[in-house]
């Protein structure tokens, strides 16, 4: 398992995502830990991420899968080249399709545990299976497909 989360490697620049951006103040600051095989990521919810009482807002489960799959996919990349996470040329992706099914509502009150896999590894596009548990129950399971895009695309001076 790597000791440090991938975003630690986003650029400083464009690090403020709001799910997953460690410049992003009022973000989500997801993280991805990547063991080579399997993405790992956890998140208590806050009493704001409610939809319903005692259950979790969708949407912010979909926030969860999204940074979360793509971070799995950008550490998958770097692992398929070679290379460190962080080394140049730097590995960007954002996400092209996101598909989500809810199997079961997801309780409040309990740490959500995120495991994400490499469906497909293209050579732009990245398919990325990712579950999400409560309490060592599966209450979502997602499909992502992530796009290898070039770093420039963050940068608002490349318009
Ligand atoms: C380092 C910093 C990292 C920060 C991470 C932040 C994570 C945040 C996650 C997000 O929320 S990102 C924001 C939401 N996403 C977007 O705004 C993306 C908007 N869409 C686009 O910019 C373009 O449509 C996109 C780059 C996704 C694709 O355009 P391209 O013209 O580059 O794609 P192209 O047609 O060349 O297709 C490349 C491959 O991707 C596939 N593809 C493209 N768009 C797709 C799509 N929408 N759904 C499924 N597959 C798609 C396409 O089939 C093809 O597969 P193959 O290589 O296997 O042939």
């Amino acid at each position: 398992m790597s000791q440090q989360p991938i975003q630690n490697f986003y650029k400083d620049d464009v690090a403020i995502c709001y799910g997953c951006g460690k410049h992003n103040a009022d973000g989500l600051h997801i993280k991805t830990f990547w063991d080579g095989e399997i993405g790992r990521s956890t998140f208590t919810p806050r009493p704001e991420h409610t939809a319903f009482p005692g259950f979790v807002y969708g949407g912010l489960i979909a926030s969860l899968i999204d940074c979360h799959s793509i971070g799995t996919a950008i550490a998958a990349a770097y692992d398929a080249a070679g290379r460190a996470p962080g080394t140049d040329p730097e590995i960007t992706c954002v996400t092209g399709n996101l598909n989500v099914s809810y199997l079961k509502p997801t309780p409040m009150g309990v740490e959500l545990v995120l495991e994400a896999r490499i469906k497909e590894m293209g050579e732009r596009k990245i398919v990325v299976t990712c579950s999400v548990y409560a309490q060592d129950v599966e209450t979502v399971r997602a499909e992502t497909v992530a796009v290898r895009v070039p770093s420039r695309m963050f940068k608002k001076e490349a318009d």
